[in-house]
């Protein structure tokens, strides 16, 4: 590292950190925010939720296994910046076929080492996520603030369409047993792996699609995938939930899915503090509560489970309708640090979805029941 420029972190209240740059050299734009896993860097910098943000990993050392092609979220590094505290000299792994850092600079994302990472954190606790840039050529911080006071917010922002495919295509074997359209609104490569394994052959569209040509198809099924950005302005997403919603397709969706299937029947999102993003998220599973009306949508044997997270925006519990658009929508899952809403279902009709993440490309595999939910759905709707 001796050689590497020196890099700035500013964020838009002023706050200044001096670090060491790596990857690209240049100047990154995001939102600000942490992620608590312990491995899983590569899954988390390919996210595409991560679109325009920079990532500041709380886990000290990262590097240190280099990047894998195969271990890809999708076909591309999506973070803006990374923010470290040691960003690993050497990597050792047989499977490795790249360095963080080289990965990073072909991406064109603005790393930054050196960092007092649990400074930065407990201050983004405190003050809330904000905007920050990172930049490896403009060391005056006061011209820095300025820029980063320009940038645009992260509420508002329809982020979803810069990275969905711009292209149909089809994924998994033609004779599989149900088949389903994933809008691409950022789908992480694992959602895609599982649903294939659960015996789906997907027809991925892009984020635009209207409900009609979706319906053309003729699904078994739809899915809502993750994606960046604000939920409120994917409004085109929302529409064409609403249209698809009353022919009785099942649904599912993830994080921001879930997020734009609560919109779509009637209820309201917002952004959080600070946001959740980790691998060890403990969240309850109230689907099989004695007064449940979602009983089919139950755990098996356990009602918590600990799972991987994603979000800066969540769904208002509190705005879960009971006579909205599509009839009643109640809370499956709760978050058990804050009790935001993790998931949720409508009553009348076959669809649900969670906040965080089943597919957990990093994390825990204890969600992955609900890929099983929703084949028993199309099962039961075939
Ligand atoms: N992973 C996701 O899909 C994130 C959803 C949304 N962009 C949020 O930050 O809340």
């Amino acid at each position: 590292m001796a050689t590497a420029p020196t890099a700035t972190l500013v964020l838009e209240d002023g706050t200044t950190f001096r670090g060491l740059g790596f990857g690209a050299v240049g100047t990154a734009f995001g939102e600000v925010v942490f992620n608590t896993a312990l491995t899983g860097y590569q899954e988390i910098l390919t996210d595409p939720s991560y679109h325009r943000q920079l990532v500041t990993m709380t886990y000290p050392h990262i590097g240190n296994y280099g990047l894998t092609p195969e271990d890809a979220e999708s076909n591309r590094v999506q973070v803006s910046g990374f923010i470290v505290r040691e960003a690993a000299r050497m990597h050792s792994n047989h499977r490795a076929k790249g360095s963080l850092g080289d990965g990073l600079a072909e991406a064109g994302a603005v790393g930054i080492a050196e960092i007092d990472t649990r400074m930065l954190v407990r201050h983004i606790r405190e003050a809330g996520a904000m905007r920050g840039v990172i930049s490896t050529e403009i060391p005056d911080a006061d011209e820095l603030l300025r820029r980063v006071q320009d940038a645009p917010t992260m509420e508002g922002a329809e982020l979803a369409s810069e990275v969905s495919t711009r292209e149909v295509y089809e994924v998994g074997p033609d004779d599989a047993r149900f088949r389903v359209v994933a809008y691409d609104f950022g789908i992480k490569t694992n959602i895609v792996r599982l649903l294939n394994d659960a015996g789906c052959h997907l027809t991925v569209v892009p984020a635009g699609t209207s409900a009609q040509d979706v319906l053309a198809h003729e699904p078994d099924g739809v899915f809502l995938s993750n994606g960046p950005g604000d939920p409120a302005a994917v409004k085109a997403g929302i529409a064409a939930i609403a249209e698809i919603l009353p022919t009785g397709t099942p649904t599912f969706g993830i994080c921001l899915g879930h997020q734009l299937l609560a919109k779509a029947a009637g209820a309201e999102t917002y952004k959080l503090k600070f946001g959740h993003r980790g691998a060890n998220h403990a969240v309850r599973n109230d689907a099989g509560a004695p007064d449940s009306r979602v009983p089919h949508l139950a755990r098996e044997g356990e009602s918590v489970e600990i799972t991987s997270q994603n979000h800066g925006f969540a769904v208002d519990a509190e705005s879960l309708p009971e006579d909205g658009p599509f009839g009643a929508v109640v809370q499956t899952h709760v978050n058990l640090s804050d009790w935001t809403n993790e998931g949720l279902a409508l009553v009348d009709l076959p669809a649900f979805s969670v906040q965080y993440h089943p597919e957990a490309a990093p994390g825990p595999h204890d969600a992955r029941y609900l890929f099983g939910q929703f084949i028993d759905l199309m099962e039961r709707h075939q």
